[in-house]
């Protein structure tokens, strides 16, 4: 694939002007958050200067376009995961994590029952873990935790003993946002699926990186979050087959998401509204179909490439030095990714000093502590890219590491 001109689009992004006294932004942490290109911002600003009103159909001239506007945006979305039912099967919410209760509570609490299992796994991220793990609490079910093995692949021979009839629903992360692993979600499915069992995929960093398709997944629930791909924070999108999202009750009530209400009782508006009570991420959603049109416009082999490049640099370059501990799998076999440890100098001191360099990465447990625990470690210090981040960028932060051994060993 032809490689994407990162110098152009590094001029989409004005956050990437920014300098700390004279030293420029490198910035690194794009599996925390990705940067906001001009032609989302532009959407953003747009809608308030423009259009900004109330959904739903009101009868004026501003609702009605910012109506059809926060209605196509939900096509849109369809459309760039391949999800053929259209509008029916995307639900915006404020992020991943709103997706993932979203499923928990209007699925779990009505199927799950003591002696239904829950199969996660090692690298799952706390927005799926906690949640299914309190979840399980609240119905009797029990969670299990497919193993991750010692160069951070998932356990398939575990996941076959683990997926039995007594499985309710496998919760999965896609790519891993501590390991970079990329997980075998169709695969997963398949199991599943031999099993009556559901699967909800979590595909928050990989959404963002490489082209997905959910119907070739095969994913009953698939979440992720505006904010990783090029949108503004306070989207997150749940994907779910038709007659799933059909059969769920809402579990927020109000107004916008009801068809008709009496005192006695109410019903339901359509699909996907059903799930989308109160005013909804109106410029959000808008702004996030922007962001797909931005990425399908570079190409999602493109984005792919590009990052996974990137990854593997950082990992060869980290790799010179025998003081530095990477995290998961080979440089060639994760995406845009690397988490590492220095051996003498914890992740926060790295942090600190990268920050001082102008290099911005994640320092922490990245919200999947039982996975660090079972490392056996404290923390880790994240690099992660995305289409505007260069070799030289990972030579700024490989050369700045110097600085923290020195500092601190
Ligand atoms: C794999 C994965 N799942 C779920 C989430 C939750 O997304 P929201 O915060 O949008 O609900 C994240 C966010 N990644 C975290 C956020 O900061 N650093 C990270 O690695 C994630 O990486």
């Amino acid at each position: 694939t032809e490689p994407l001109d990162v110098e152009r689009i590094r001029r989409d992004f004005p956050v990437l002007e920014r300098e700390f006294d004279g030293t420029p932004l490198v910035y690194l942490d794009n599996a925390a958050t990705s940067q906001t290109p001009e032609p989302v911002i532009d959407s953003i600003t747009d809608y308030y200067r423009r259009y900004n009103a109330n959904v739903h159909r009101g009868l004026h001239q501003l609702s009605q376009e910012a109506s059809i506007a926060y209605e196509e945006a939900h096509d849109r979305v369809a459309e760039f995961i391949g999800a053929s039912g259209g509008r029916e099967e995307i639900v915006f919410t404020k992020n991943t994590t709103e997706s993932m209760n979203t499923v928990a509570y209007a699925w779990g609490l009505a199927n799950l029952e003591p002696g239904d299992e829950v199969v996660l796994t090692e690298m799952e991220h706390h927005a799926s873990l906690v949640t299914w793990q309190q979840l399980a609490k609240k119905t009797g079910a029990e969670v299990k935790y497919i193993q991750v093995d010692d160069e951070g692949y998932l356990d398939m021979d575990h996941a076959r003993e683990l997926i039995t009839d007594d499985t309710a629903m496998v919760s999965v992360v896609h790519v891993s946002n501590t390991l970079g692993t990329i997980n075998p979600v169709s695969d997963l499915a398949d199991l599943a699926h031999d099993h009556d069992s559901l699967i909800f995929v979590d595909g928050a960093q990989s959404v963002p990186h490489m082209s997905v398709d959910v119907e070739a997944i095969d994913a009953d629930f698939f979440a992720f979050s505006g904010h990783k791909m090029c949108g503004p924070t306070g989207v997150g999108v749940l994907y779910g087959k038709r007659h799933l999202l059909e059969e769920m009750q809402p579990y927020l009530y109000g107004g916008m998401m009801i068809s008709k209400v009496t005192f006695e009782d109410s019903t339901w508006h359509d699909l996907p509204w059903k799930f989308e009570a109160g005013t909804p991420v109106i410029s959000q959603g808008i702004a996030l179909a922007e962001a797909c049109d931005y990425l399908d416009e570079i190409g999602m082999d493109r984005v792919e490439q590009h990052g996974e490049r990137l990854a593997e640099y950082a990992y060869e370059r980290l790799s010179e030095f025998d003081d530095v501990d990477i995290l998961g799998p080979p440089g060639d076999d994760r995406a845009a990714l690397v988490s590492f440890n220095l051996d003498t100098v914890h992740a926060h001191d790295v942090s600190e000093i990268l920050n001082s360099h102008g290099v911005a990465v994640r320092a922490g447990d990245h919200c999947t502590q039982p996975l660090h625990d079972k490392l056996g470690i404290p923390a880790s210090t994240r690099a992660s890219f995305y289409i505007y981040n260069t070799q030289e960028e990972v030579d700024v932060m490989v050369e700045a590491l110097a600085d923290a051994r020195e500092l601190f060993a």
